[in-house]
């Protein structure tokens, strides 16, 4: 897959020089990074005049243009200086800014720099003329290419959309979470979202409206003209013109049902209840056995179902109806670097809870994946609800002697099975642990889940390496057999694996502090919180490179919680 080279996070360069004009160019200092405060960036944008404008793009001929959207016409144009393509977006005259309010606007946009985003190239501002020059992307849209794909190219697969989302979610969590103030998008939509040859997504047409600076939620008032598209503007913004990141995780959500389903946002070909694309989704959201039958028919069944009942539970928590329900793109994106990964037999790893900021997502996708958590019920019992911390250690020492008799079973039967094996055990484990991991995922027993205090879990993590461009991953079960726990984590392995694995796999991990499960009012949840205030360290640490043994307590009920919580 090409794409990922353009994933990586862009790398802050410092700036030594001034911000005064040069030759034709503004230098300017960058927007500070939150997490970067005394470092400053330096970008260029070039001021081009009318003339050099109008050559490079044959004097606005018929030929060089691209298309005409809500702020003017888009052409291509060839840059005679440095023989760069272009395509340079002719603002339309009316209602446009004066000259030094445009030129503060755009030299903001020219700060943004990700390579998830068109490049702003530069600027016109010659008598009433406005012009925006940016890099000219070849692939074509989105949305040209999920409806009306290239005849000489393959329809895009399952893989290739998810990594196209993954792609798209790091340029919008780029605008929300890593400019200072954000930028909201306003228009996120298949048509601003450009492919390069590469099928890799750049946005385009953002942030042209300055944004103030927010509060709480990153709530912020609309100023000026109400923006955004029928079919993917968030409801609250479609009722009274509020603006929120929320609003553009909203259209986040429905270009990934776009992806999911190969259909429109909007299609007004189609019968009445299937032209509003969220609408005819919300009912199948409700119903797992229907994801299947939603997905484009183009893709010929080619998806894992993991992946889609995944990359659906994403989509159906973005498009909420309430913002505050909606997750936050950072979880989004790191949900779907997940997803985008392509594995050998094609089913994406789990997602490992413990990525996310906000509890909700992780909640969801459990709710979706076994692989996430998922009850054993052997040691979750009616009787055990009531259970004093007495009755907690005793316990674990049953969960250890249990866990140390299947180990000696476990021993057994691998010493009789490498007698019988003729030696060729060596790939034995492998074996079967492919075959434990092609096995359907279980079904959450999400009531279950609640009630049982003496759940034991497994947690399935991944070691993931986003810096270098590439994802990969291993799974990996670890069990805890010592000290107060009362609960542990459980993946779709059988048990029988656990104490040799825990043997295999320790000395590789690292803790990580401070999970604790808990029982909620809503008896439909199972959280997994964070109890450290310097969450963002752990969420860093499993961003990049997670190898956790993931330890977890438990409460025993909403009145009485009894929270157990042990560190190893
Ligand atoms: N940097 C670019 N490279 C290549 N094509 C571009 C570029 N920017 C815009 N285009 C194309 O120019 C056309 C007009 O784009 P523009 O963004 O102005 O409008 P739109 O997306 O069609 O509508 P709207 O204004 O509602 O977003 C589109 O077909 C778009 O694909």
């Amino acid at each position: 897959m090409h794409c990922f080279p353009c994933f990586s996070t862009p790398r802050n360069k410092k700036s030594s020089s001034s911000d005064e004009a040069n030759n034709n160019e503004v230098k300017l200092h960058e927007r500070r990074q939150p997490d970067e405060a005394e470092q400053s960036e330096e970008t260029t944008l070039k001021i081009f005049s009318f003339r050099e404008l109008a050559t490079a793009t044959k004097n606005f001929r018929q030929e060089c243009l691209l298309g005409e959207g809500g702020f003017g016409r888009v052409y291509k144009g060839t840059l005679k200086s440095t023989g760069q393509v272009v395509a340079v977006k002719q603002l339309d005259k009316h209602g446009l800014h004066g000259n030094k309010e445009f030129q503060t606007e755009v030299l903001s946009l020219g700060q943004l720099d990700h390579p998830n985003l068109v490049k702003l190239v530069g600027y016109c501002a010659d008598g009433d003329q406005r012009l925006l020059v940016y890099d000219y992307i070849s692939g074509g849209t989105l949305e040209d290419n999920l409806q009306e794909p290239k005849p000489n190219r393959e329809p895009m697969d399952w893989t290739m959309r998810m990594q196209i989302a993954y792609g798209a979610a790091q340029g919008l969590e780029y605008l929300h979470d890593k400019v200072d103030p954000p930028v909201i998008y306003r228009d996120l939509k298949a048509s601003n979202i450009l492919l390069d040859d590469d099928l890799c997504p750049k946005l385009c047409d953002f942030g042209l409206h300055k944004l103030g600076p927010g509060t709480g939620d990153k709530m912020m008032a609309l100023s000026s003209r109400v923006m955004g598209t029928y079919g993917y503007s968030a409801p609250e913004y479609t009722r009274g013109g509020t603006l929120t990141t929320k609003s553009d995780v909203y259209s986040f959500g429905v270009v990934l049902l776009e992806l999911i389903t190969g259909r429109k946002a909007l299609d007004t070909t189609k019968p009445n209840d299937e032209q509003n694309l969220v609408s005819w989704a919300q009912p199948i959201f409700r119903d797992p056995k229907r994801y299947p039958d939603m997905v484009d028919p183009i893709l010929k069944k080619k998806f894992s179902e993991r992946g889609l009942n995944q990359a659906v539970a994403i989509a159906s928590m973005c498009v909420q109806e309430e913002p505050t329900a909606r997750p936050l793109i950072s979880d989004v994106m790191v949900a779907l670097s997940f997803l985008s990964m392509s594995t050998e037999d094609g089913i994406p790893t789990a997602v490992p809870m413990l990525s996310f900021k906000d509890k909700s997502m992780s909640i969801a996708l459990s709710r979706h994946d076994s692989n996430l958590v998922s009850p054993t019920p052997e040691v979750a019992t009616e009787d055990d609800k009531s259970s004093t911390s007495s009755d907690e250690e005793s316990s674990v020492d049953n969960e250890k002697e249990m866990v140390n008799k299947k180990k000696k079973k476990k021993l057994e039967e691998e010493d009789s099975l490498t007698e019988s094996d003729d030696g060729s055990d060596s790939n034995s484990d492998d074996e079967h642990e492919k075959d434990q991991e092609s096995q359907p995922p279980k079904p959450v027993d999400e009531k279950n889940q609640a009630q049982s205090l003496k759940i034991k879990y497994r947690y399935s993590w991944e070691d993931v390496d986003i810096n270098e461009g590439r994802l990969s991953s291993k799974s990996s079960q670890k069990s805890n057999d010592g000290g107060s726990i009362s609960s542990g984590y459980e993946s779709n392995k059988d048990h029988d694996d656990l104490p040799k694995e825990k043997e295999e796999k320790e000395e590789d991990h690292t803790h990580l502090e401070h999970m604790q499960s808990s029982k909620t009012d809503d008896s439909q949840s199972v959280y997994f919180d964070d109890d450290d205030d310097s969450g963002d360290d752990n969420e860093e640490v499993s961003l990049h490179r997670v190898k956790s043994e993931v330890e977890v307590g438990s409460f025993e009920d909403d009145s009485g919680a009894s929270l157990h919580h042990t560190e190893s």
